[in-house]
């Protein structure tokens, strides 16, 4: 994985977060970490592996978007019209095929469990350059794999935490990376897939803050 790349997009995107809601100077370290942690658990919870008092522990990876311009996703659009009739003038609902999906009723496919992943990863970067003071000082990390993926989940946050212990920072901020690319791993997604992910919500963010968010 190409981390000087997106090490590189972070700093990019934190600093305009930084600039333009005024953080300068703010020590974000606690909020950084609690929204990290926030992320990773969106992520565990698109993941579902630990709900063992569920039937449905299957991973999100897949969610059909319904197409916003027809009718409950059916494919079908309606159109008032007028017509005018022995008795003058009659309102229809004239139903057609919508031209927006093309009446296949969906609005393209996500993949949930990788897009909260995505955001980990954000978290996870900004972190590291948070604790190393804007400088990129993991870009080696590796990905470090544990036993059991709730294990990989767990490790995950006690890394986080040691950043919040003030304990050899960067140490812990390079381990919670390498625990984090060994989640991606073992969550089945290849580094093509996190990088585009990671590429596409990075860009979401910009427009967010483009936009006023
Ligand atoms: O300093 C920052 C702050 C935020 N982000 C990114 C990380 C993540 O990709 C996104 C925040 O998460 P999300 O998009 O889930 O925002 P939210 O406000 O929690 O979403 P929602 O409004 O859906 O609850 O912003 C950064 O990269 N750097």
């Amino acid at each position: 994985m190409n981390l000087t790349k997106l090490f590189e997009a972070q700093k990019a995107l934190d600093e305009r977060i930084t600039k333009e809601k005024g953080l300068h100077g703010q020590d974000l370290l606690h909020k950084k970490i609690l929204a990290f942690n926030a992320e990773l658990m969106e992520c565990a919870n698109e993941w579902r592996g630990f709900k063992y008092w569920s039937e449905d522990q299957e991973p999100r990876t897949s969610f059909i978007h319904e197409c916003p311009d027809c009718v409950e996703g059916s494919g079908w659009a309606y159109q008032n019209v007028e017509i005018e009739g022995p008795e003058g003038l009659d309102y229809h609902s004239v139903g057609f095929k919508c031209p927006t999906c093309k009446g296949t009723g969906g609005a393209g496919e996500t993949n949930p469990l990788l897009e909260e992943y995505a955001d980990v990863v954000h978290f996870a970067l900004s972190l590291n350059l948070y604790v190393w003071n804007g400088n990129p000082g993991t870009v080696n990390a590796m990905p470090r794999v544990f036993d059991t993926i709730e294990q990989q989940f767990i490790e995950i946050g006690g890394e986080a935490y040691k950043l919040y212990e003030n304990a050899d920072v960067f140490m812990h901020s390079g381990l919670l990376l390498a625990n984090v690319l060994g989640l991606g791993q073992v969550l089945g997604f290849t580094e093509d897939q996190i990088e585009a992910a990671y590429f596409a919500k990075n860009r979401t963010n910009h427009k967010r803050q483009a936009t006023g968010y």
